[in-house]
Protein backbone atom coordinates (compact mmCIF):
# COMPACT_ATOMS: atom_id res chain seq x y z
CA UNK A 1 0.00 0.00 0.00
CA UNK A 2 1.44 3.41 -0.87
CA UNK A 3 2.11 6.06 1.85
CA UNK A 4 0.37 9.51 1.28
CA UNK A 5 2.98 10.95 2.99
CA UNK A 6 5.95 9.30 0.60
CA UNK A 7 3.64 10.01 -2.16
CA UNK A 8 3.36 14.02 -1.90
CA UNK A 9 7.16 14.18 -1.34
CA UNK A 10 7.97 11.83 -4.32
CA UNK A 11 6.01 14.07 -6.36
CA UNK A 12 7.35 17.44 -4.70
CA UNK A 13 10.54 15.83 -5.44
CA UNK A 14 10.01 14.65 -8.79
CA UNK A 15 6.99 17.27 -9.50
CA UNK A 16 7.13 20.52 -11.74
CA UNK A 17 8.53 23.34 -10.13
CA UNK A 18 7.65 26.43 -11.52
CA UNK A 19 8.74 28.58 -9.15
CA UNK A 20 12.60 29.08 -8.73
CA UNK A 21 12.76 31.24 -6.43
CA UNK A 22 10.58 31.78 -3.28
CA UNK A 23 12.16 34.38 -1.48
CA UNK A 24 11.15 36.79 -4.09
CA UNK A 25 7.88 36.67 -3.68
CA UNK A 26 8.26 37.63 -0.27
CA UNK A 27 6.67 40.59 1.02
CA UNK A 28 10.10 41.64 2.49
CA UNK A 29 12.40 41.06 -0.39
CA UNK A 30 13.72 44.51 -2.23
CA UNK A 31 14.10 44.06 -5.68
CA UNK A 32 16.79 45.64 -7.74
CA UNK A 33 15.01 47.72 -9.39
CA UNK A 34 11.95 49.61 -8.61
CA UNK A 35 9.78 50.61 -11.51
CA UNK A 36 8.06 54.04 -11.37
CA UNK A 37 8.94 55.50 -8.40
CA UNK A 38 11.90 57.46 -10.27
CA UNK A 39 10.79 60.26 -8.80
CA UNK A 40 9.61 59.32 -5.29
CA UNK A 41 13.45 57.83 -4.63
CA UNK A 42 14.89 60.80 -5.49
CA UNK A 43 12.56 63.04 -2.97
CA UNK A 44 13.08 60.57 -0.01
CA UNK A 45 16.70 60.84 -0.84
CA UNK A 46 17.36 64.47 -1.16
CA UNK A 47 15.37 64.98 1.74
CA UNK A 48 17.66 62.38 3.87
CA UNK A 49 20.43 63.50 2.02
CA UNK A 50 21.95 65.85 4.78
CA UNK A 51 22.60 62.97 6.98
CA UNK A 52 25.57 62.25 4.91
CA UNK A 53 26.59 65.69 5.16
CA UNK A 54 26.93 65.50 8.93
CA UNK A 55 23.89 68.05 8.96
CA UNK A 56 20.24 66.96 10.31
CA UNK A 57 17.72 65.89 7.56
CA UNK A 58 14.05 67.71 8.40
CA UNK A 59 11.74 65.13 10.06
CA UNK A 60 9.41 63.75 6.63
CA UNK A 61 6.58 61.81 6.38
CA UNK A 62 5.78 59.52 3.94
CA UNK A 63 1.66 59.23 2.34
CA UNK A 64 0.42 56.70 0.07
CA UNK A 65 -2.61 54.13 -0.08
CA UNK A 66 -1.36 50.37 1.06
CA UNK A 67 1.41 48.64 -1.80
CA UNK A 68 2.22 51.50 -3.37
CA UNK A 69 5.78 50.97 -2.74
CA UNK A 70 6.32 53.71 0.77
CA UNK A 71 8.40 50.98 2.72
CA UNK A 72 10.28 49.48 -0.30
CA UNK A 73 11.36 53.29 -1.39
CA UNK A 74 12.37 54.23 1.73
CA UNK A 75 14.28 50.73 3.05
CA UNK A 76 15.76 50.96 -0.40
CA UNK A 77 17.09 54.97 0.13
CA UNK A 78 18.26 54.12 3.89
CA UNK A 79 20.26 50.53 2.41
CA UNK A 80 21.92 52.77 0.33
CA UNK A 81 22.61 55.29 2.92
CA UNK A 82 23.71 52.55 5.21
CA UNK A 83 26.75 51.18 2.28
CA UNK A 84 27.88 54.53 2.18
CA UNK A 85 28.37 55.38 5.90
CA UNK A 86 29.84 52.53 6.57
CA UNK A 87 32.91 53.66 4.76
CA UNK A 88 33.23 56.58 7.24
CA UNK A 89 33.50 57.05 11.04
CA UNK A 90 30.27 59.49 11.40
CA UNK A 91 28.05 57.82 13.65
CA UNK A 92 24.78 57.84 11.89
CA UNK A 93 22.11 55.28 12.93
CA UNK A 94 18.75 54.19 11.02
CA UNK A 95 16.52 52.61 12.30
CA UNK A 96 13.14 51.02 11.03
CA UNK A 97 10.48 49.36 13.47
CA UNK A 98 6.87 49.41 12.51
CA UNK A 99 3.94 50.27 15.07
CA UNK A 100 1.60 47.46 13.83
CA UNK A 101 4.15 44.91 14.98
CA UNK A 102 3.91 45.87 18.31
CA UNK A 103 1.18 45.89 20.79
CA UNK A 104 1.86 48.92 23.10
CA UNK A 105 3.45 52.35 22.81
CA UNK A 106 6.20 50.66 25.56
CA UNK A 107 6.93 48.06 22.97
CA UNK A 108 7.76 50.32 20.26
CA UNK A 109 10.12 52.22 22.21
CA UNK A 110 11.97 49.48 23.45
CA UNK A 111 12.69 48.13 20.26
CA UNK A 112 13.97 51.40 18.35
CA UNK A 113 16.11 51.72 21.84
CA UNK A 114 17.30 48.01 21.29
CA UNK A 115 18.12 49.20 17.67
CA UNK A 116 20.58 52.04 18.97
CA UNK A 117 21.86 49.77 21.13
CA UNK A 118 20.71 49.94 24.60
CA UNK A 119 20.47 46.21 26.43
CA UNK A 120 18.07 44.79 28.98
CA UNK A 121 19.70 46.54 31.66
CA UNK A 122 19.82 49.88 30.39
CA UNK A 123 16.58 49.81 29.10
CA UNK A 124 13.98 47.21 30.70
CA UNK A 125 11.59 45.52 28.36
CA UNK A 126 9.06 46.43 30.76
CA UNK A 127 8.32 48.68 34.08
CA UNK A 128 9.40 51.77 33.23
CA UNK A 129 7.51 55.00 32.88
CA UNK A 130 7.22 55.98 29.01
CA UNK A 131 9.22 59.74 30.13
CA UNK A 132 11.85 57.15 31.27
CA UNK A 133 12.08 55.20 28.29
CA UNK A 134 12.21 57.94 26.22
CA UNK A 135 14.83 59.87 28.32
CA UNK A 136 17.00 56.61 27.78
CA UNK A 137 16.96 56.60 24.41
CA UNK A 138 17.16 60.09 24.01
CA UNK A 139 20.42 60.05 26.68
CA UNK A 140 22.00 57.43 24.45
CA UNK A 141 21.62 59.44 21.31
CA UNK A 142 23.35 62.55 23.36
CA UNK A 143 26.48 60.32 24.58
CA UNK A 144 27.45 58.14 21.56
CA UNK A 145 26.55 61.74 19.62
CA UNK A 146 24.47 59.65 17.35
CA UNK A 147 22.79 60.74 14.32
CA UNK A 148 19.63 58.92 14.49
CA UNK A 149 16.79 58.60 11.51
CA UNK A 150 13.67 56.69 13.02
CA UNK A 151 11.81 55.51 10.30
CA UNK A 152 8.40 54.22 11.81
CA UNK A 153 5.85 52.50 9.44
CA UNK A 154 2.42 52.58 10.03
CA UNK A 155 2.30 55.70 12.12
CA UNK A 156 -1.26 56.21 11.92
CA UNK A 157 -1.06 53.23 14.32
CA UNK A 158 0.97 54.78 16.81
CA UNK A 159 -0.90 57.89 16.82
CA UNK A 160 -3.91 55.48 18.08
CA UNK A 161 -1.35 53.72 20.81
CA UNK A 162 -0.35 57.62 21.85
CA UNK A 163 -4.20 58.70 22.22
CA UNK A 164 -5.06 55.31 24.14
CA UNK A 165 -2.00 56.36 26.77
CA UNK A 166 -2.60 59.98 26.63
CA UNK A 167 0.86 60.88 26.05
CA UNK A 168 2.53 63.40 23.84
CA UNK A 169 5.12 61.23 22.88
CA UNK A 170 4.37 61.77 19.31
CA UNK A 171 5.29 65.83 19.79
CA UNK A 172 8.12 64.71 21.82
CA UNK A 173 9.79 62.38 19.20
CA UNK A 174 9.32 65.40 16.87
CA UNK A 175 10.63 67.64 19.23
CA UNK A 176 13.15 66.22 20.57
CA UNK A 177 16.33 67.74 18.95
CA UNK A 178 15.54 70.34 21.31
CA UNK A 179 16.64 68.55 24.01
CA UNK A 180 19.83 67.23 22.32
CA UNK A 181 22.99 68.86 23.28
CA UNK A 182 25.33 66.68 20.71
CA UNK A 183 23.55 64.49 18.12
CA UNK A 184 20.50 64.49 16.34
CA UNK A 185 17.05 62.74 15.65
CA UNK A 186 14.79 62.71 12.50
CA UNK A 187 11.85 61.03 12.13
CA UNK A 188 10.52 59.32 8.97
CA UNK A 189 6.55 58.57 9.56
CA UNK A 190 5.01 56.10 7.01
CA UNK A 191 0.72 56.17 6.70
CA UNK A 192 -1.16 54.79 4.27
CA UNK A 193 -4.11 56.69 5.85
CA UNK A 194 -4.22 59.93 4.37
CA UNK A 195 -6.92 61.51 6.69
CA UNK A 196 -4.78 60.54 9.97
CA UNK A 197 -2.65 63.79 9.86
CA UNK A 198 -6.05 65.35 10.74
CA UNK A 199 -6.50 63.43 13.98
CA UNK A 200 -3.08 64.99 15.15
CA UNK A 201 -2.59 67.38 17.49
CA UNK A 202 -1.71 70.68 15.42
CA UNK A 203 1.78 71.13 16.80
CA UNK A 204 2.67 67.65 16.25
CA UNK A 205 1.85 67.96 12.26
CA UNK A 206 3.82 71.16 12.02
CA UNK A 207 7.07 69.32 13.33
CA UNK A 208 6.36 65.67 12.02
CA UNK A 209 5.55 67.24 8.33
CA UNK A 210 8.22 69.00 7.84
CA UNK A 211 8.42 67.08 4.60
CA UNK A 212 5.58 65.42 2.97
CA UNK A 213 5.77 62.81 -0.10
CA UNK A 214 2.69 61.27 -1.36
CA UNK A 215 2.99 58.33 -3.38
CA UNK A 216 0.97 58.24 -5.86
CA UNK A 217 -1.37 54.79 -7.14
CA UNK A 218 -0.51 52.20 -9.49
CA UNK A 219 -2.32 51.81 -12.54
CA UNK A 220 -3.35 48.01 -14.09
CA UNK A 221 -0.10 48.33 -16.61
CA UNK A 222 2.23 49.87 -13.93
CA UNK A 223 1.12 46.60 -11.99
CA UNK A 224 1.60 44.63 -14.71
CA UNK A 225 5.35 45.25 -16.02
CA UNK A 226 5.94 45.12 -11.60
CA UNK A 227 4.54 41.70 -12.10
CA UNK A 228 6.86 40.69 -15.19
CA UNK A 229 9.68 41.67 -13.52
CA UNK A 230 9.06 39.65 -10.55
CA UNK A 231 8.10 36.72 -12.78
CA UNK A 232 11.22 37.21 -14.26
CA UNK A 233 13.52 36.72 -11.36
CA UNK A 234 11.35 34.42 -9.21
CA UNK A 235 9.56 31.49 -12.07
CA UNK A 236 11.00 29.57 -14.74
CA UNK A 237 10.11 31.29 -18.34
CA UNK A 238 6.71 31.03 -19.55
CA UNK A 239 5.11 29.41 -16.72
CA UNK A 240 2.47 32.18 -16.55
CA UNK A 241 -0.19 31.93 -18.91
CA UNK A 242 -0.80 36.07 -20.40
CA UNK A 243 -4.48 36.03 -19.45
CA UNK A 244 -3.47 34.96 -16.03
CA UNK A 245 -1.33 37.48 -15.51
CA UNK A 246 -3.75 40.24 -17.44
CA UNK A 247 -6.12 38.80 -13.96
CA UNK A 248 -3.73 39.18 -11.82
CA UNK A 249 -2.95 43.10 -12.36
CA UNK A 250 -6.84 43.95 -12.96
CA UNK A 251 -7.70 42.34 -9.92
CA UNK A 252 -5.12 44.30 -7.98
CA UNK A 253 -4.75 47.25 -9.62
CA UNK A 254 -8.48 47.75 -10.12
CA UNK A 255 -9.29 49.66 -6.89
CA UNK A 256 -6.08 51.54 -6.26
CA UNK A 257 -3.13 49.80 -7.30
CA UNK A 258 -1.47 47.36 -4.80
CA UNK A 259 1.40 46.03 -5.41
CA UNK A 260 1.91 43.84 -2.57
CA UNK A 261 -1.84 42.14 -3.30
CA UNK A 262 -0.27 41.38 -7.15
CA UNK A 263 2.46 40.22 -5.85
CA UNK A 264 0.60 38.00 -3.40
CA UNK A 265 -1.64 36.86 -5.78
CA UNK A 266 1.11 35.57 -8.44
CA UNK A 267 2.74 33.89 -5.15
CA UNK A 268 -0.70 32.13 -4.57
CA UNK A 269 -1.53 31.19 -7.91
CA UNK A 270 1.97 29.82 -8.27
CA UNK A 271 1.73 27.65 -5.40
CA UNK A 272 -1.83 26.38 -6.49
CA UNK A 273 -0.25 25.43 -10.03
CA UNK A 274 2.96 23.76 -8.60
CA UNK A 275 0.06 21.55 -6.02
CA UNK A 276 -1.80 20.58 -9.03
CA UNK A 277 1.34 19.61 -10.81
CA UNK A 278 0.23 22.10 -13.80
CA UNK A 279 3.00 23.65 -15.34
CA UNK A 280 1.35 26.22 -16.25
CA UNK A 281 -0.17 29.44 -14.20
CA UNK A 282 -4.07 29.84 -15.40
CA UNK A 283 -6.54 31.91 -15.40
CA UNK A 284 -8.37 29.53 -12.75
CA UNK A 285 -5.37 29.39 -11.01
CA UNK A 286 -5.84 33.20 -10.16
CA UNK A 287 -9.27 33.16 -9.44
CA UNK A 288 -9.14 30.46 -7.08
CA UNK A 289 -6.16 31.95 -5.18
CA UNK A 290 -8.03 35.40 -5.18
CA UNK A 291 -10.95 33.33 -3.20
CA UNK A 292 -8.84 31.59 -1.23
CA UNK A 293 -6.96 35.05 -0.27
CA UNK A 294 -10.31 36.76 0.13
CA UNK A 295 -11.57 33.96 2.35
CA UNK A 296 -8.28 34.18 4.53
CA UNK A 297 -8.58 37.59 5.17
CA UNK A 298 -12.36 37.54 6.12
CA UNK A 299 -11.20 34.63 8.47
CA UNK A 300 -8.59 36.55 10.22
CA UNK A 301 -10.73 39.50 10.60
CA UNK A 302 -13.95 37.57 12.14
CA UNK A 303 -11.14 35.64 14.35
CA UNK A 304 -10.00 39.25 15.83
CA UNK A 305 -13.50 40.28 16.81
CA UNK A 306 -13.69 40.71 20.75
CA UNK A 307 -16.37 37.92 21.92
CA UNK A 308 -19.94 40.59 22.28
CA UNK A 309 -19.13 41.47 18.61
CA UNK A 310 -18.77 38.04 17.44
CA UNK A 311 -22.11 37.11 19.33
CA UNK A 312 -23.82 39.99 17.83
CA UNK A 313 -22.28 38.28 14.39
CA UNK A 314 -24.05 35.25 15.31
CA UNK A 315 -27.33 37.14 16.03
CA UNK A 316 -27.19 38.21 12.53
CA UNK A 317 -26.51 35.04 11.02
CA UNK A 318 -29.93 33.44 12.91
CA UNK A 319 -32.00 36.02 11.68
CA UNK A 320 -29.98 37.78 8.34
CA UNK A 321 -31.99 41.17 7.42
CA UNK A 322 -33.10 41.64 10.87
CA UNK A 323 -33.95 45.00 12.44
CA UNK A 324 -31.60 46.23 15.14
CA UNK A 325 -34.23 45.41 17.83
CA UNK A 326 -34.31 41.75 16.65
CA UNK A 327 -30.90 41.79 16.46
CA UNK A 328 -30.62 42.75 20.26
CA UNK A 329 -32.72 40.18 21.24
CA UNK A 330 -31.26 37.15 19.70
CA UNK A 331 -28.04 38.93 21.30
CA UNK A 332 -29.27 38.65 24.57
CA UNK A 333 -30.41 34.72 24.69
CA UNK A 334 -26.89 34.37 23.53
CA UNK A 335 -25.47 36.11 25.90
CA UNK A 336 -27.25 34.18 28.14
CA UNK A 337 -26.34 30.73 26.09
CA UNK A 338 -23.12 31.47 27.04
CA UNK A 339 -23.15 32.60 30.78
CA UNK A 340 -22.10 36.41 30.01
CA UNK A 341 -23.96 39.49 31.15
CA UNK A 342 -25.24 41.32 27.74
CA UNK A 343 -24.45 44.90 26.93
CA UNK A 344 -26.86 47.50 26.90
CA UNK A 345 -28.90 47.86 23.14
CA UNK A 346 -27.17 51.52 23.20
CA UNK A 347 -23.67 50.35 23.38
CA UNK A 348 -25.13 47.12 20.48
CA UNK A 349 -26.42 49.77 18.43
CA UNK A 350 -23.01 51.40 18.26
CA UNK A 351 -21.21 48.40 18.01
CA UNK A 352 -23.11 47.13 14.83
CA UNK A 353 -21.76 50.68 12.80
CA UNK A 354 -18.50 49.40 14.34
CA UNK A 355 -19.09 46.24 12.63
CA UNK A 356 -20.39 47.65 9.52
CA UNK A 357 -17.14 49.62 8.82
CA UNK A 358 -15.29 46.64 8.54
CA UNK A 359 -17.58 45.72 5.78
CA UNK A 360 -18.83 42.56 6.88
CA UNK A 361 -22.44 43.22 7.55
CA UNK A 362 -24.24 46.03 5.52
CA UNK A 363 -26.90 47.97 7.07
CA UNK A 364 -30.49 49.52 5.60
CA UNK A 365 -31.98 52.33 6.93
CA UNK A 366 -35.27 51.40 7.04
CA UNK A 367 -38.92 54.24 7.33
CA UNK A 368 -41.65 52.27 9.34
CA UNK A 369 -44.19 55.85 8.92
CA UNK A 370 -45.35 56.21 12.59
CA UNK A 371 -42.81 54.25 13.82
CA UNK A 372 -39.90 55.93 13.53
CA UNK A 373 -37.03 54.32 11.59
CA UNK A 374 -35.06 51.47 12.04
CA UNK A 375 -31.82 49.83 10.81
CA UNK A 376 -31.75 46.44 9.12
CA UNK A 377 -28.86 44.32 8.87
CA UNK A 378 -27.53 41.72 6.77
CA UNK A 379 -23.95 39.16 6.05
CA UNK A 380 -21.61 40.23 3.32
CA UNK A 381 -20.07 36.67 3.68
CA UNK A 382 -21.09 33.20 4.15
CA UNK A 383 -22.88 32.12 7.08
CA UNK A 384 -20.83 28.98 5.99
CA UNK A 385 -17.88 31.21 6.85
CA UNK A 386 -19.11 32.29 10.23
CA UNK A 387 -20.07 28.70 11.22
CA UNK A 388 -16.13 27.76 10.32
CA UNK A 389 -14.49 30.54 11.87
CA UNK A 390 -16.31 30.45 15.19
CA UNK A 391 -16.23 26.70 15.63
CA UNK A 392 -12.88 26.95 16.51
CA UNK A 393 -14.09 29.14 19.80
CA UNK A 394 -14.58 27.24 22.72
CA UNK A 395 -17.40 29.49 24.07
CA UNK A 396 -19.30 29.52 20.97
CA UNK A 397 -18.94 26.19 19.88
CA UNK A 398 -22.62 25.44 21.09
CA UNK A 399 -24.31 28.14 19.60
CA UNK A 400 -23.08 28.37 16.29
N1 LIG B 1 7.61 49.84 -7.87
C1 LIG B 1 7.75 48.61 -7.41
N2 LIG B 1 8.55 47.75 -8.02
C2 LIG B 1 8.68 46.50 -7.55
N3 LIG B 1 8.05 46.02 -6.47
C3 LIG B 1 7.21 46.85 -5.82
C4 LIG B 1 7.03 48.19 -6.25
N4 LIG B 1 6.17 48.80 -5.41
C5 LIG B 1 5.83 47.89 -4.49
N5 LIG B 1 6.44 46.72 -4.72
C6 LIG B 1 6.30 45.50 -3.93
O1 LIG B 1 4.98 45.47 -3.40
C7 LIG B 1 4.96 45.09 -2.04
C8 LIG B 1 4.36 46.21 -1.21
O2 LIG B 1 5.21 47.33 -1.22
P1 LIG B 1 5.46 48.22 0.09
O3 LIG B 1 5.54 47.33 1.30
O4 LIG B 1 6.59 49.11 -0.16
O5 LIG B 1 4.12 49.02 0.13
P2 LIG B 1 3.67 50.13 1.14
O6 LIG B 1 3.26 51.29 0.31
O7 LIG B 1 4.69 50.36 2.18
O8 LIG B 1 2.38 49.45 1.72
P3 LIG B 1 1.80 49.45 3.21
O9 LIG B 1 1.41 50.83 3.48
O10 LIG B 1 0.65 48.51 3.13
O11 LIG B 1 2.93 48.95 4.08
C9 LIG B 1 6.39 44.74 -1.70
O12 LIG B 1 6.56 43.36 -1.84
C10 LIG B 1 7.20 45.49 -2.72
O13 LIG B 1 8.40 44.81 -2.97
Amino acid sequence: MSDPIDDLLDAAESGKSIIKNRDILHYSYIPDIILHRKSEQEQVTQSLLPILKKSRPSNLLVYGKPGTGKTLVVKKVLSKIQERVEKSNFPIKLIYSNSKEETTLYGLLVSLGRQLGLNEKELPSNGLAISVVFKRLLTKIDEDKLNAIFVIDEIDYLAQLVAKTGKDILYQLTRANERLTQGSLTLVGISNDLTFKERLDPRVISSLGEEEIVFTNYNVEQIKKILEERIHESFIPNSIEEPALNLIAALAGGEHGDARRAIDLLRVAGELAERQQSDKVTIEHVREASQKMEENKEEKSLKSFPLHEKLILIAIMKANGSSTGEIYSSYKNLCKAVGKDELTQRRITQMLSEIELSGIISGRLIHQGIHGRTKKYKLTISSEMIKKTFKDDLSLQDIV
